[in-house]
């Protein structure tokens, strides 16, 4: 798929340094050290509760960090305006609230709005991106369809197209496999990584710790007490780290050169 590249960066995509994460009296995570450079894929895990979607919103600014610093592209998170910001990043929220309807296609082009003028309409190429975008999800024939008649795998098809739409430098992703087949599992994940390559960055939520093993180069594990384990993926997905944060026992085994953790 052909999408707009934001100028290249000398500067990490994303950097954290001293990272806490806190809501409330409990700390999700404290002193969290990131560094995201453009072709790299960084997977968060953790047990439910953890603060997956906490730490997510807290890199895409929705939050205030409650300690240390986070900077995009080597400028202080405080410091993007909104919508610059808006077309920096992309996050790919956990759930599509749909109160009303609207056409697949309509759906997919609010990705587009961050790269319009305050009074614009879309445009044929906004257009194009969209249907693009549409089509790399597998939903080509479906633009004319009310979301609201979509099933749960295919609006969540529709999310991920909306955020190709936006085509940002770095991508949040929230449980980008809910809803999804085993077959889109790995067309989605694989997609990523491509757009990786190419020169993007790619923070994901993720509960399956395989397809973690499998897509991601960098591993952030949240105990659920405040404490993360960041780091490569073979020094994070260690079955005593990944017990002791989901509570349950593990076994790690190779498969034809493939890392696998089997639960007990
Ligand atoms: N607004 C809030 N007020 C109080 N507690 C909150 C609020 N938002 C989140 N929490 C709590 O913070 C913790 C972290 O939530 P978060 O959604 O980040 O977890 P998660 O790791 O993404 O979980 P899951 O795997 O279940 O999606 C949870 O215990 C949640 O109940």
């Amino acid at each position: 798929m052909t999408m707009l590249m934001p100028a290249a960066t000398q500067n990490p995509l994303l950097q954290a340094d001293g990272l806490g994460v806190r809501i409330g009296e409990r700390w999700l995570c404290r002193d969290l050290d990131l560094l995201l450079q453009p072709g790299e894929c960084l997977a968060v895990i953790g047990a439910n509760g953890a603060g997956k979607t906490t730490l997510l919103h807290t890199l895409a600014g929705l939050r205030p960090a409650a300690a240390g610093q986070l900077a995009l592209a080597g400028r202080a998170l405080q410091h993007w305006p909104l919508r610059e910001l808006a077309r920096f990043r992309g996050l790919l929220a956990q759930q599509q609230p749909d109160h009303f309807t609207a056409s697949v296609l309509e759906t997919v082009l609010v990705g587009r709005h961050p790269h319009l003028g305050r009074w614009d309409w879309e445009g044929a190429e906004d257009e194009r991106l969209a249907r693009a975008a549409l089509a790399e999800v597998g939903l080509e024939g479906m633009a004319a369809r009310d979301i609201l008649s979509l099933s749960g795998g295919e609006r969540q098809r529709v999310a991920l197209a909306a955020l190709l739409a936006q085509a940002p430098a770095l991508f949040l992703l929230d449980e980008p496999l809910n809803h999804l087949d085993l077959r889109y599992q790995i067309a989605v994940l694989t997609l990523f990584r491509r757009l990786a390559e190419a020169g993007r960055g790619v923070v994901m939520v993720l509960h399956d710790i395989n397809l973690a093993a499998r897509f991601a180069d960098r591993i952030v594990l949240l105990d659920g007490h405040g404490g993360a384990c960041a780091g490569s993926r073979d020094e994070v997905l260690q079955p005593a780290l990944l017990e002791a944060a989901f509570g349950h026992p593990l076994r790690r085994v190779e498969v034809e050169g493939r890392v696998l953790f089997i639960p007990a």
